[in-house]
């Protein structure tokens, strides 16, 4: 037992809580001359902080926001954001009792899921997280390639300074209509995260839209400093945030991207697996893939909630049992077919912790790939090859988003 309490912050404490996450993180603390953002940045009722006496020793924050999954629909997700332990206080439980608090919380409101990016990969599945999609980092050296001629061609770009950028974008993202499984709306909170991100930065950044037939369909945030990882001295371009919603966007992007003058490489991060940035270069082999990252964990808070509100693939059942130790309601067996989710008393084929449900949701991984690992405990053999094909999606889930 311990005399800490958790308690949700008002207001006036957001800046102390950002101070003790900005000091676990090890990055500099600086609330003062960024309040105004900061303040921003936080939701009202939705920062949590851990007191040892009248000490915050540590926090957790969250946003609400939805997701968008497999069949078209956006469910309600709280984005989990800004935890952190002062260092001398680490490893005492005060992050568990931080999730438990938050976690309760969530299930109170009735928020079906909650997401978050995850440090290190060793925190959070714990508390019922999983990976839920997986991203791709990837460079192109800009000298000696190209945009394909054959790619779609057309439209115009406009650039933007970072002003015009903090105007533009959030009303451009969410006019693009965030389709793909896993994307996030982004309220203002996050927004003002993101352009924290861009204002801290070393390099100068700008905006770029791309206007098509149809009006705006794409845009990409990018910085351009010299050297900026691996000290090789090459002036790199980097992009953190990129959407196109047309192929003539995605062609047209890549084209202004690759032709920035004093560049000699684009790096980009946390792009869809199968966006074919290879392919539309008449040199393949100048894009390489520089990683393969985890990107949002998903943790199903209500689990017949999040499990109907998705669609599934056709001519399929199984039957699923589910334990979830943090919050015990959701453990139950559930029937999954494309007519719908309901809690059964038929025995279950297959066997799941919560964490593994939050890694099949999306469809990212499949599940026969979790069993054969020893994720998803088989009981019916021939359940398998069915819930493959339940829980598949057209698509690779994406998020792209930083928060
Ligand atoms: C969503 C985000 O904001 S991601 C950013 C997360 N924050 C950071 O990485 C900042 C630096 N780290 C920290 O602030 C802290 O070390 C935290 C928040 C990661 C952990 O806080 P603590 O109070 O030390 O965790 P706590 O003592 O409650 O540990 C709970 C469990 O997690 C485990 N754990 C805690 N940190 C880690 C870690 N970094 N790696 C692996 N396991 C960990 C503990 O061993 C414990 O395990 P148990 O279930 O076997 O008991």
């Amino acid at each position: 037992m311990t005399d800490r309490v958790v308690r949700t912050l008002d207001r006036s404490e957001h800046l102390a809580a950002y101070e003790v996450f900005a000091e676990a993180l090890h990055a500099p603390r600086g609330a003062d001359e960024n309040r105004e953002r900061i303040e921003r940045a936080h939701q009202v009722g939705r920062c949590l902080g851990a007191f040892d006496g009248d000490e915050l020793v540590g926090t957790a924050r969250s946003v609400d926001a939805s997701v968008a999954v497999p069949g078209g629909g956006s469910v309600p997700a709280s984005a989990v954001t800004g935890v952190g332990v002062r260092p001398h206080r680490t490893r005492r439980g005060v992050l568990r009792e931080l999730m438990n608090a938050q976690l309760g919380a969530f299930r109170e409101r009735g928020v079906p899921l909650a997401g978050l990016l995850a440090s290190e990969g060793a925190i959070y599945g714990r508390f019922g997280y999983g990976v839920a999609t997986v991203e791709r980092s990837l460079r192109v050296w800009r000298h000696g390639t190209r945009v394909r001629e054959q790619a779609p061609s057309g439209g115009d770009v406009e650039l933007l300074d970072m002003d015009a950028a903090v105007r533009r974008v959030p009303e451009i993202y969410r006019s693009l209509a965030p389709a793909r499984p896993g994307m996030l709306s982004r309220p203002e909170q996050l927004w003002a995260g993101w352009e924290g991100f861009y204002r801290r930065s070393s390099g100068v950044a700008r905006g770029v839209v791309y206007h098509g037939r149809d009006g705006v369909e794409g845009y990409a945030m990018y910085l351009v400093e010299r050297g900026r990882d691996g000290g090789d001295g090459a002036c790199v371009l980097s992009v953190d945030d990129m959407l196109a919603c047309s192929d003539s966007a995605f062609a047209e992007l890549w084209r202004f991207l690759l032709g920035v003058d004093l560049v000699d490489r684009v790096e980009v991060s946390n792009r869809p697996l199968d966006e074919p940035v290879d392919a539309l270069l008449d040199d393949p082999q100048a894009c390489r893939t520089t990683g393969m990252h985890d990107h949002l964990w998903l943790r199903l808070v209500d689990v017949p909630a999040a499990l109907a509100a998705r669609a599934y693939g056709p001519d399929a059942a199984v039957v699923l049992s589910v334990h979830d130790p943090v919050l015990p309601d959701n453990s139950g067996t559930y029937r999954v077919s494309a007519a719908g989710v309901e809690r059964t008393d038929l025995a279950a084929q297959l066997r799941a912790e919560v964490d593994t449900l939050a890694m099949l949701y999306l469809g990212t991984w499949r599940p026969s790939a979790l069993a054969g690992v020893g994720r998803l405990e088989v009981i019916d053999p021939a359940a398998v090859e069915p819930a493959d094909r339940l829980f598949a999606g057209a698509v690779p889930p994406w998020c792209g988003t930083g928060f």
